[in-house]
Order: structure tokens, then C-alpha cells, then sequence
């Protein structure tokens, strides 16, 4: 390949400054420069802040929601892209909407962490040891939703920041337990944190949690060429599945939606649920074929959940 990135023209790798995006962000490099032999100064990482990024903003005890989830966390970074300031940009897929700005793709992924989510709790070893009206602090709605209808008693509060803003919190006595994504612990090295993994029959995982997404111009071919050496099919075709299933319900950040999709050799096996914010009801389901027919599994499980959930479920606001 011609025209390779090199220390005196490298390419521009965007990211968010938080601990978790820039272990992704190396670990982006690490795989580029190890799949082309390229030394990693032909790669520079480039921390862009976001309107998530804002302490004024964060510190606030307002939900997330409420300062408007879509694209916080991305939009300068796309922005940057579109503008060529940068020529990738990583992300953990698990926040990202399922529809890209025109000019932009995001249809490269690295190798999937573990998936399932993590009991975080110093006093306690799962979910079912906890005391009658225990705190849990976590900012997502589908962990709200998931941990209410298995333990209406439970108390949840808002839970926000990043992996270790978390963990102090909870040193602090502000709750109880929350929850963590394995892959993020994992991702960061984080081995002495109290956590215990959470079967997925027990807690199904957010779509997409667990995989890393390199978004690219949709005109620069040189990248593109690069991105496909270093794209991990089977991550591809489980989030394909994933993020059907995710668009089909029209997933917005008002919905906990969860979803998970397998693969055994050609056969492809996707879970999914979608539930009440306040715990009060939930729909699981899953569906088996091809591999191949991921995209198409996703939405007819949607319509399945859909059809058992009656209309107006997806309406309902927290
Ligand atoms: N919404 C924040 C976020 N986005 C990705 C991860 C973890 C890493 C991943 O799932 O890929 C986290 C934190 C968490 O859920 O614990």
C-alpha cells in the first residue's frame, strides 16, 4: 500500500480524554501499527473534549438524559472528522446511535471484550445479598429497569462519571453497589476492584457493550484499506444483529433496551429484552438463524418483542 502513515505525516487518531477512551484509543494504535509494521509514532492520538466532557455539565446532579444523550459524547469528534482535523475516530460502540452523520462510516471493529456487565459492591457478593431497600447508584436506565424488576425494594440513584468517579463514589458510602461493564474493568486493567461478573441469562448486556468502533470518512480510501485489516468479522456481525434489533425499536436513551447476539459457526443467536424504566414490566426474547441474516433476525425479534409488548410500550417515558 501506498501512501502509509509515517511519524512526519501520521495519522490522526480522535478520541475522548476519559482513562477508558484512551486505553481504546492505544489499543486502535497498538492493532494498526503491529497489522502494517509501522513504528506507533505514525500514529497520533489526538484528545478532543465533548459536551459529555464538560464538568459543568457532569458535575450537575440532572440525569443524563435530561441534558439531551444523543451525540454528547460524540459530536465534536465527529466534527473534527468531517473536518479533517483527525482521520479516525474510536469509540465504544454501546454509546454510539445506530445511524452515522452523512460523509461518515463506522463499520470497523476490534476484537469484542467480555460483554456482560459487573456487580460492583464492596460488602456484598451478588445481586441477591443485598438487604431489603439497599441503595444502587447507576446512570443507566436499562440497569435501573433490569435491577427494579428483579428487586422492586431496591433503591436507585443517579450514578454518573466516569469508571473511577464511580468507584469513589461508592467508597464514599453514596451506595451500596452499582454496576460496570467487564469489558471497561478489563480494558483499563482494573483488577482490584470488587467486581463480579453478571451472567448474561441473569443481565442481558446493552447492545453493542463490549466492542470498539473505528468511524472513518466514507470517502477516504487509504483508511478504509487500513480499517480492514484490523476489523474483526465476528464483532461485525453480532453488532449488525445487535444494532438491527436496536434501530428497529427505535431506541432512544428513554428506553432500557438490552441485547445480545452469539455466534456458533454459521449460526447466529440474539437475545433481547426491553423493559419498563421503572422495573414494572419487561419482554425477553431471542431468535436463531444465519449468520448472515443478522441485520433481518434483529428486526423481526424487535417486532416480536414488540408485538408481545402491545403498543405505546416504547412510548412510555421515565
Ligand atoms: N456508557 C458509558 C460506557 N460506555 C462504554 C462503557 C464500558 C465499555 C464497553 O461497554 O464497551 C461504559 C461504562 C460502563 O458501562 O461501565
Amino acid at each position: 500500500m501506498t501512501d502509509m502513515p509515517s511519524p512526519s505525516a501520521p495519522l490522526k487518531i480522535g478520541t475522548r480524554g476519559s482513562p477508558l477512551a484512551l486505553a481504546q484509543a492505544h489499543e486502535t494504535r497498538a492493532r494498526l501499527s503491529a497489522a502494517f509494521d509501522l513504528p506507533e509514532a505514525a500514529f497520533e492520538i489526538c484528545v478532543i473534549k465533548t459536551t459529555g466532557d464538560d464538568r459543568s455539565l457532569i458535575d450537575a446532579d440532572r440525569p443524563l438524559k435530561e441534558i439531551g444523550n444523543k451525540g454528547l459524547f460524540t459530536k465534536e469528534i465527529e466534527e473534527a472528522l468531517l473536518e479533517g482535523r483527525i482521520d479516525i475516530a474510536v469509540h465504544s460502540m454501546k454509546d454510539m446511535p445506530t445511524f452515522q452523520p452523512e460523509g461518515l462510516i463506522l463499520d470497523c471493529n476490534l476484537p469484542r471484550e467480555d460483554v456482560r456487565d459487573a456487580f460492583i459492591c464492596p460488602a456484598y457478593r451478588s445481586l441477591h445479598d443485598l438487604p431489603q431497600g439497599a441503595v444502587v447508584g447507576t446512570s443507566s436506565l436499562r440497569r435501573r429497569a433490569q435491577l427494579l424488576h428483579r428487586r422492586p425494594d431496591l433503591k436507585v440513584v443517579e450514578f454518573r462519571g466516569n469508571l473511577q468517579t464511580r468507584l469513589k463514589k461508592l467508597g464514599d458510602g453514596v451506595a451500596a453497589a452499582t454496576f460496570l461493564a467487564c469489558a471497561g474493568l478489563n480494558r483499563l486493567g482494573m483488577t482490584e476492584v470488587p467486581a463480579a461478573p453478571i451472567a448474561t441469562e441473569d443481565m442481558l448486556p446493552a447492545v453493542a457493550q463490549g466492542a470498539i468502533g473505528i468511524e472513518r470518512r466514507s470517502d477516504d480510501a487509504r483508511t478504509q484499506r487500513m480499517l480492514a485489516s484490523v476489523h474483526d468479522a465476528p464483532t461485525g456481525d453480532r453488532l449488525a444483529a445487535e444494532r438491527a434489533f436496536l434501530a428497529a425499536l427505535d431506541g432512544s436513551c428513554e428506553t432500557p433496551i438490552a441485547g445480545l447476539a452469539e455466534i456458533d459457526g454459521d449460526q447466529l443467536r440474539l437475545r433481547g429484552e426491553i423493559l419498563k424504566t421503572d422495573g414494572s414490566a419487561a419482554f425477553a426474547g431471542e431468535i436463531r438463524g444465519p449468520v448472515a441474516e443478522g441485520a433481518d433476525l434483529g428486526r423481526r425479534l424487535a417486532a416480536d418483542l414488540l408485538g408481545r409488548a402491545g403498543p405505546g410500550f416504547l412510548a412510555h417515558k421515565a
